[in-house]
């Protein structure tokens, strides 16, 4: 049992599929299933022992929270709605940069008045006092929802659960408004809905994230090792450009072991070592200013596939909060990360 396979639970459908599936792949970690598209398990075909579940993205919530799974892939949104402690519980690993939606509240743009918060709890104290009612907010985010009404001190209201098109609701009578993911912005002013000014609960992406509660024997945290690198690697050559100039020195050498790989120096570069810098990709420009106002020529700039440090930092964060002996297993560290 201590030493199961790690188990990484990734959406198998919806907007949040491709994505994950482009950035394993980006990873050098391409998703395989095992048989077809309707079978619910695969592997990862760059890291052997890794057993992969294909889960709806509220499941993969399910498994971190339970252990079922180590690794998942989700919307932070669900993560937060369906796990009350969520941050004693599954770590964020890194953010992935898709599947951004935020939580908000929305309600009719006909009610002109309604800007705050605090003008949406005026009306909810009227509704009770005048007509005897509570106001009704369609949502599925039940726990979200529940939370910062809470925080905003609102109380008379009602949840009307709501299992898809929310925005209907209001129109059709069901609701007087909703707490639902927006991302352009479209389905809400097509339903004549509008946010309230300080209604945004949570903005959400997909993260890589990590369940606290899983048994991390040692083949697990092997695989998470590896996996994590990668993952990083892949990150940092995301975010970074690479820069090489030829400024005046040094080009003997470039040339020998240009030799040897049949490379040759481009014409000029005789008398010049060629220079190779990193930086963070909003940087390159100006880097490439400051070079060629030093009088360096032949200046490139390439993306990176992967940029691999000694350092594990992503794995590292992750192991410091499980126990560091693998035999107490199923031990969940609570509290503060590090
Ligand atoms: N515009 C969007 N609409 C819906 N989900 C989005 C959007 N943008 C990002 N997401 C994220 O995708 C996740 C939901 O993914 P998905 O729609 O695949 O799952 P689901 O809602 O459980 O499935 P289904 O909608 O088929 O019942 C959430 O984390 C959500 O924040
Ligand atoms: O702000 P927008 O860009 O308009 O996107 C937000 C809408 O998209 C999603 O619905 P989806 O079409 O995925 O249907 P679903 O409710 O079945 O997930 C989500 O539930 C919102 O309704
Ligand atoms: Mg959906």
């Amino acid at each position: 049992m201590s030493d199961a396979p790690l188990v990484l639970a990734v959406p198998s459908k919806g907007r949040l599929q491709e994505n994950a599936s482009a950035f394993f792949a980006r990873a050098g970690l391409p998703l395989t299933r095992t048989r077809g598209t309707r079978d619910y398990r695969g592997t990862l075909a760059g890291v052997p022992e890794v057993e992969v579940l294909f889960l709806s993205a509220a499941e993969v919530v399910a498994q971190l929270a339970s252990g079922g799974a180590h690794l998942g892939v989700t919307g932070e949104d669900l993560l937060r709605e369906g796990v009350p402690d969520a941050d004693a519980t599954v770590q964020i690993v890194t953010g992935l940069g898709f599947g951004h939606a935020n939580v908000v509240v929305a309600v009719p743009q006909a009610w002109i008045d309604v800007r705050t918060m605090s003008d949406l709890d005026e009306v909810a104290s009227d509704m009770r006092s005048r007509h005897g009612r509570r106001l009704l907010v369609a949502t599925k985010y039940l726990n979200l929802t529940r939370r910062f009404f809470g925080e905003h001190g609102i109380a008379d209201y009602r949840i009307v659960e709501s299992l898809g098109a929310t925005e209907a609701a209001p129109a059709n009578g069901v609701a007087d408004l909703i707490v639902d993911i927006t991302t352009t912005g479209a389905t809400l002013a097509a339903n004549g809905l509008k946010v309230v000014d300080d209604g945004l609960i949570l903005r959400s992406e997909a993260n890589l994230m990590a369940s606290l509660a899983a048994p991390w024997g040692e083949g697990a945290r092997r695989s998470a090792r590896q996996l994590l690198a990668r993952i990083a690697a892949e990150e940092l050559a995301r975010t970074t450009r690479e820069i090489r100039a030829t400024l005046a020195g040094g080009a003997a050498m470039a040339e020998s072991i240009g030799r040897q790989f049949g490379a040759t120096l481009p014409d000029g570069t005789e008398n010049r070592a060629e220079t190779v810098l990193r930086c963070p990709s909003g940087q390159v420009f100006d880097v490439v200013e400051a070079l060629m106002a030093a009088g360096a020529a032949n200046v490139t700039v390439r993306t990176l596939d992967y940029v691999f440090e000694p350092a594990n930092p992503l794995a590292d964060r992750l192991f410091a909060r499980l126990p560091a002996d693998a035999a107490a297993d199923h031990v969940v560290s609570i509290g503060r990360s590090f």
